[in-house]
């Protein structure tokens, strides 16, 4: 099944939601001009308040409603899923990083609360760790969310491709000085799990950090079909999954494991 994906690389302000959702609308309605038509858009990480953790207690999404409803309405407007990035997300007194994904009739198809906070941007002192996986199908398939830190951590991809994942989104706010890292985690995970991976970065940067860009599209066999720069732009590629069997089956590595001697 071919799709064709738009990551929507883009700046975010810092603190600041209705300015975010504002420029969201536009960069949707603007991958929305580009052809191939997009079956699926991704946005990035945090991309409601950035890393703006201390003020949290007014910025962050109450159970993520108003953003689901957001991302609901811009999905069926334009006729397109949407793997809706993260946000900070409050439940009873508890903070999260949590991707919104909905499909194109503006279903949910999936919330994902982050579950390795990074130590380094002072995740662990304001949110809390999820501990489910971000699974949902798309046309029948299985693909999965995480975000960002999360592709440090080679067991986490294993545990989805397993049971048979196919593509793999991650929603990042991946800064400059580690742009080597995010480029060859990103292709390791694809080749080792002979799967898509779709990796949407955000640019710019906050009082903290300068972010990476480079969103990268990278398909089972670990070739980028498409990079991008350190700039807001909309980075497209098409995708085949039925290429994620072909893989499979040409070094069959999940066949091949010794699970008894791990
Ligand atoms: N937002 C993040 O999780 C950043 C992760 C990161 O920068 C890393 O080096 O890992």
């Amino acid at each position: 099944m071919k799709l064709h994906i738009a990551c929507i690389q883009m700046d975010i302000q810092f603190g600041h939601p209705e300015e975010n959702y504002k420029h969201v609308e536009i960069k949707v309605k603007e991958a929305c001009e580009v052809q191939p038509y997009p079956d699926i858009i991704v946005l990035p990480e945090m991309w409601t308040t950035g890393y703006d953790l201390e003020n949290l207690s007014s910025t962050a999404d109450v159970k993520g409603e108003k953003t689901i409803e957001f991302l609901k309405n811009l999905a069926k407007k334009y006729q397109v899923h949407i793997v809706g990035g993260s946000v900070a997300t409050k439940r009873d007194k508890e903070y999260f990083n949590t991707m919104i994904s909905v499909d194109k009739n503006g279903e949910l198809l999936q919330e994902y609360h982050k579950m390795h906070l990074f130590k380094l941007m002072d995740e662990h002192k304001f949110l809390s760790a999820g501990e489910e996986k971000g699974s949902f199908n798309i046309n029948g398939e299985k693909v999965a969310g995480m975000i960002c830190y999360d592709i440090r951590f080679p067991e986490w991809f294993r545990a989805h491709t397993l049971n048979g994942t196919k593509a793999i989104f991650v929603v990042a706010e991946w800064p400059k000085p580690r742009v080597d890292h995010w480029q060859t985690l990103l292709r390791a995970r694809a080749i080792e799990n002979q799967c898509y991976v779709i990796a949407c970065n955000r640019v710019g940067q906050d009082p903290n950090n300068r972010f990476a860009g480079h969103s990268m599209i990278i398909d089972p066999w670990g070739e980028v079909l498409e990079s991008g720069t350190e700039k807001e732009e909309i980075v497209t590629a098409t995708i085949d999954l039925s290429e994620v069997d072909r893989v499979r089956k040409t070094i069959p590595v999940f066949d091949d494991r010794k699970p008894e001697f791990y």
